[in-house]
């Protein structure tokens, strides 16, 4: 069992994928074997997680969750603990490895009882209540059983999945339960970590429960990007050179930010092109920033950030920088104004440089002609049509970053939390990209490894200190 953290990638597997691996595993090791681990992995990790817990509610489900539930109570009713199992199945139609986990639990004498618990008495709840099988949103004692988990006082430890959140969007249709902890079983799915999977989930485990046996996965969770070790004999155009181009009157800030980040992210040249009427300035934390014309940039050798405040003025300059710049990432503005025009979206399509396309969940909503909750409905699908539809580099940005780009399965970036959701970091990870573009790296590294980094400077802030965007521009290393 492994409690997963940002430090190495793995691989995740969709409902049908699992299914599949799941059909398999049971022909392998025989019936009702699956569930038997299942269930113990989940009375130690309860055990591991509350070494002194008593009293352990367990909320079990219809399907074969419930049964890993009723497995996990068996044992901890055999380890001295005191669970109490509230049970929704019928015994009438009870899949065959779920009826004999519910045997097993009676034999060893686990308690069955109808009433909710005392909430406050209990030491741990254990939300065996729907898997993989969710089908729709739940109501009467099941949702009742899913508002006595999240009002209960005690940590909640959710197995397979929260119930309530999609394995395959991370998204949910009705009541979800808010786990402290998560036992991901067979495969790591990908709504763990994207949507709402972050907030519901809590700590994610994995047990595989078998060895060796796999499938073709859905998605990956990215790990860190590799140490990239500086040559001693390098010079500045080792890193290549970055061009911000946006900030329009009164948003000269995003240029400015993406500019930082870019250049505290290892560019070797940094240039601002501000729409601003043209007129120079200087930042005065970052007099390194050459600041220039619009027309004067030689976009066909510069790694172009393109949109960071760049208001309606950028839509003007967009022919031309999606026809030269060596690479490009379209951030903000840019993607609004690709967004309006047909000739700008013929014209990214025909785009052959690398080109990374930053979007929030509005600016993709605008780019694909839905709305923001179609596309949180279901991020992985929402970045793999922009991908196709453009045939560029997608990072849809928010909770569960998804990186993806026509033939390949997405990236989720594990790092980052809400500390980020302040005005101008969007400009930042623009910065970063451009930095890793103009460095050499390919779209889709850029595109993955800036998101790592950028979220990782998140998790890592002190505590006290206020993260603003230009202090997250200055964190880069
Ligand atoms: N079969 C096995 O040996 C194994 C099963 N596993 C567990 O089995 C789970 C999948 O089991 P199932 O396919 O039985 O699915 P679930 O146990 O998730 O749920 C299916 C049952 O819930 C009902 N249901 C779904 N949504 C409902 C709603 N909103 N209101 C009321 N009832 C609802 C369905 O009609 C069905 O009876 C996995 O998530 C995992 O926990 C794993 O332990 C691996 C081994
Ligand atoms: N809750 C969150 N969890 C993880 N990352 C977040 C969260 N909220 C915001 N972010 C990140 O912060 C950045 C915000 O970008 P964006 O929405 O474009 O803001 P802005 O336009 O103000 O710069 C994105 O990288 C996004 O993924
Ligand atoms: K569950």
């Amino acid at each position: 069992m492994h409690p997963i953290t940002p430090e190495r990638a793995w691989a995740l597997h969709g409902s049908a994928a699992t299914r599949q691996l799941e059909a398999r595993a049971i022909a392998a090791a025989g019936p009702h074997v699956l569930m038997q681990r299942a269930g113990l992995a989940t009375a130690r990790l309860a055990l591991a997680l509350a070494p002194h817990a008593r009293q352990v509610w367990i909320a079990c489900g219809p399907g074969n969750n419930g049964g890993d539930g009723l497995e996990a109570a068996m044992h901890l009713q055999h380890w001295g603990k005191r669970p109490r199992v509230r049970w929704l199945g019928d015994e009438q139609r009870l899949a065959p490895d779920a009826a004999a986990s519910l045997a097993r639990a009676r034999a060893a004498g686990v308690l069955f009882t109808d009433a909710m618990p005392e909430l406050q008495s209990q030491d741990l709840a254990i939300d065996a209540l729907l898997g993989l099988g969710n089908a729709r949103a739940a109501t009467g004692d099941l949702a009742a059983c899913i508002a006595a988990l999240n009002a209960s006082a005690a940590p909640v430890l959710a197995i397979d999945l929260p119930t309530g959140l999609a394995a395959d969007t991370g998204q949910a249709h009705g009541p979800a339960v808010r786990a402290r902890h998560t036992l991901s079983l067979l495969t790591l799915k990908p709504g763990l970590f994207t949507g709402m999977g972050r907030d519901l989930a809590g700590q994610v485990w994995f047990d595989a429960l078998q060895d060796g046996d796999t499938v073709p996965s859905d998605a990956t969770l990215a790990g860190p990007p590799p140490a990239r070790a500086r040559a001693h004999a390098s010079h500045k155009g080792s890193y290549g050179d970055v061009a911000v181009l946006g900030g329009a009157p009164g948003m000269r800030g995003a240029a400015v930010l993406a500019a930082s980040a870019a250049l505290h992210a290892g560019a070797g040249r940094v240039y601002v092109a501000a729409l601003d009427a043209g007129t120079v300035d200087l930042a005065a934390d970052a007099p390194e920033l050459m600041w220039r014309a619009p027309p004067e940039l030689a976009l066909a050798r510069l790694a172009v950030a393109c949109g960071c405040g760049g208001g309606p003025q950028v839509a003007a300059w967009l022919p031309r920088v999606l026809a030269e710049a060596a690479q490009l990432v379209l951030d903000a503005d840019a993607l609004n104004a690709v967004a309006a025009d047909t000739g700008l979206q013929d014209a990214l399509r025909w785009r052959a440089q690398p080109t990374v396309l930053t979007p929030h969940p509005l600016e993709a909503a605008r780019l694909l002609g839905s709305s923001t909750t179609a596309v949180q409905a279901d991020r992985l699908a929402a970045a793999r049509a922009l991908a196709a539809r453009f045939g560029a580099v997608v990072l849809l940005k928010g909770s569960g970053t998804v990186v993806t780009e026509p033939g390949r399965a997405p990236a989720i970036n594990p790092t980052g939390n809400a500390r980020l959701a302040t005005a101008g970091t969007g400009d930042v990870l623009a910065g970063f990209v451009a930095a890793h573009l103009a460095a050499g790296s390919t779209a889709w590294e850029a595109a993955c490894h800036a998101a790592y980094a950028h979220g990782a400077l998140a998790d890592t802030w002190p505590a006290g200190r206020a993260l603003t965007a230009s202090a997250l521009a200055r964190a880069a290393a």
